[in-house]
């Protein structure tokens, strides 16, 4: 499998708070890659390293064959339309409506016709499982689900390659975090998307991670696939998997 993102010996810090020690992983091509961690332990910070939102002190990060610390402006323009992210928060702009908020980066981006920016809008929309009529909608008036189903449809307008989640499912309930897991595999399948999502949702990483790594003590402690992460005997991860009383903490298999 071809590597999409390489992380090579990355280190970071914030003043005097070292965040990474020399942290390296790597994402295959069409995989669903899971960033796991404790609290703190630096995944959001990597994440934004991975989409050139922060930089490293030092190390290398490398998207879709390029160095991140060595792109020329044009190369940076281009990279950042391969990929789509869905921050935490949701972040959709609460003055527009839905359509809106999904057209905008194509009004930008691209000289395509109003109408044609209305069709892509709307054949998003459908494809990440929202009604019609939400097109017209404003956040406000819509229901936690819908706002990540909006901004994952804002994530997708541009066709990415890549798609970056922060805990996709965090604010939903069992039921609509599971239905959001279903999408992401359905997406990735049709898409045929690279996907890495920071999460701590045990349910999420069994049904849809593929590969993953996990960070604690400033550095990757474990990365591979859930199985071969699971084996290991380091104390976060039996406590991530077991918890207190070491009994597996999901009842979903994968
Ligand atoms: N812009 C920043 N300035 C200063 N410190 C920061 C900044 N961003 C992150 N940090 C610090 O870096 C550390 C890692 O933060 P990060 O958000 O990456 O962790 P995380 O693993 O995503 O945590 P969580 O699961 O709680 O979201 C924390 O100690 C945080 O306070």
């Amino acid at each position: 499998m071809s590597k999409v993102i390489s992380v090579t010996d990355v280190v970071t810090r914030f003043g005097e708070n070292l965040v990474h020690d020399h942290v390296s992983l790597s994402v295959g091509e069409g995989e669903i890659y899971g960033l796991l961690g404790g609290s703190g332990s630096g995944k959001s910070t990597l994440l934004r390293e991975m989409i050139m939102l922060q930089r490293p002190e030092s190390g290398h990060l490398e998207v879709l064959g390029y160095e991140l610390d060595r792109l020329s402006r044009d190369q940076a323009a281009w990279l950042r339309r391969q990929w789509g992210v869905l921050f935490q928060a949701g972040a959709l702009y609460s003055s527009l409506t839905v359509a809106e908020n999904i057209g905008i980066t194509l009004k930008e981006y691209t000289r395509l016709p109003p109408s044609i920016i209305d069709e892509i809008v709307h054949l998003k929309i459908a494809m990440v499982g929202l009604p019609d009529h939400a097109a017209r909608l404003y956040p406000a008036q819509l229901s936690g689900g819908m706002v990540k189903r909006a901004s994952l449809a804002r994530a997708l307008a541009m066709d990415p390659r890549l798609l970056f989640l922060d805990e996709p499912t965090s604010g939903l309930d069992p039921i609509g975090a599971e239905a959001f897991d279903k999408l992401i595999l359905e997406l990735r399948e049709m898409l045929k998307l690279t996907v890495v999502m920071v999460t701590h949702d045990l349910d999420s990483i069994w049904t849809t991670v593929d590969r993953l790594a996990v960070l604690g003590e400033k550095r990757v402690i474990a990365e591979g696939t859930l199985q071969q992460v699971m084996q290991q005997s380091h104390p976060v991860i039996r406590q991530f998997f077991y918890g207190e009383r070491g009994r597996l903490r999901s009842h979903h298999g994968k």
